[in-house]
């Protein structure tokens, strides 16, 4: 997204382009030792440059002048002449908004809606580690939050509104590349398609819905993501510490939520008595959920492959479990490598 206006997402590199490097700018900077004059001939010299940022000889920034407080300076009678040969450091704003490069764009508008100093017109600073990289401009990031909310949109499951699968891919990949440690937790409903095909499947959206609410509900906006495969498989990127709660809590409001959806009764009778695949007369348990968790090495797992790997074995381990259970798979490098598979297409085989 580095230019943000009409690109086509599907040429994008997915752990890119979500990110605040996307939006860098390369403008001039100056040091502590630049005069107002010297700062004054950049802006005379390039009438486009809103901003410049002053550096430290650690290439650390210290703070920003912009064009339209150092107007001020030389409308005022004689600026010029009392103020040219004196240091910017006197000039500047010595606390601007620095934001890190590697951070997601909805975590850079958080800090920029955040500052209420900053106006349209203001830039701020992107650094990577404390150490300058460019400007970026907040026109440039609202555009591209905009943009990346259509795409979301574009890309959402139709009967939740969740993300969907290439969300769920450009997020991990985006985890991956900063390498830092997340779970990742694969939800799946256990006995849902006898609940599907005895209550039909307007109430199966309806359970479907029940989930993605819990989900939704019980993680931390700022640091996990809830993703809907399609079907009733689930996606959680967590990032809280606390995620085991928070999917233990999931599980228990789900098991009560649960019986809501039976008849009188089924409830007293503990579940469905149907037919199974093959056409025998089954008894289904309540709908119950299954979470197979993982924490990926970031080391060792390249790409959301592998990640899909893991998460789905821990799922089908979780699935070996009888109703609402958390399996939680020690493992974090995968053997083997598979794609997160909407229901629709895994059926195919049963
Ligand atoms: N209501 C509803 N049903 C769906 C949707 N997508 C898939 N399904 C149904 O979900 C069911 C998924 O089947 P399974 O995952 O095998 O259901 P299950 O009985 O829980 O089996 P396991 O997951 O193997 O425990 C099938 O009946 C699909 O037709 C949807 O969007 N809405």
């Amino acid at each position: 997204m580095s230019s943000r206006s009409h690109l086509d997402y599907s040429t994008l590199s997915p752990r890119r382009s979500n990110r605040v490097d996307s939006l860098i700018r390369q403008t001039p900077v100056v040091t502590l030792q630049h005069t107002v004059d010297s700062v004054a001939d950049i802006f005379y010299n390039d009438p486009s440059l809103y901003s410049i940022a002053v550096l430290d000889p650690n290439h650390k920034p210290v703070g920003i002048v912009r064009r339209h407080d150092f107007m001020h300076l030389f409308l005022s009678r004689y600026g010029r002449e009392l103020y040219g040969r004196k240091l910017i450091t006197h000039f500047m704003d010595n606390s601007p908004l620095i934001i890190e490069a590697h951070l997601s764009l909805e975590e850079a508008s958080h800090y920029v809606t955040s500052g209420s100093r900053l106006s349209p017109e203001h830039d701020f600073i992107i650094a990577e580690k404390g150490i300058y990289r460019g400007l970026g401009h907040i026109m440039d990031l609202l555009q591209a939050m905009t943009e990346l909310q259509i795409r979301n949109a574009r890309y959402a499951n139709p009967l939740t509104q969740l993300p969907g699968n290439v969300p769920i891919y450009e997020y991990i990949e985006n985890l991956l590349a900063q390498k830092v440690n997340f779970a990742v937790a694969y939800c799946d409903l256990d006995n849902f398609k006898p609940f599907n095909d005895n209550y039909g499947y307007e109430q199966g959206d309806k359970v479907i819905k029940t989930v993605a609410e819990l989900l939704t509900a019980n993680m931390d906006e700022q640091n996990d993501f809830v993703g809907h495969v399609g079907g009733d498989d689930f996606i959680v990127v967590m990032q809280s510490t606390d995620w085991i709660v928070r999917c233990e809590t999931v599980l228990s409001l789900f098991a009560t939520q649960a019986l809501t959806f039976y008849n009188e009764s089924d409830r007293a009778n503990g579940g469905i008595h149907a037919f199974d695949r093959k056409g025998n007369p089954t008894f289904y348990p309540f709908l119950s959920l299954s979470i197979g968790a993982v924490m990926p090495d970031p080391e060792a797992c390249h790409s959301h492959h592998d990640v899909a790997a893991l998460a789905s074995e821990a799922k089908h381990q979780a699935k070996k479990l009888n109703g609402n259970q958390l399996f939680i798979d020690r493992r974090r490098k995968p053997a083997r490598t598979v794609a997160f598979t909407p229901p629709a297409e895994n059926k195919k085989e049963k």
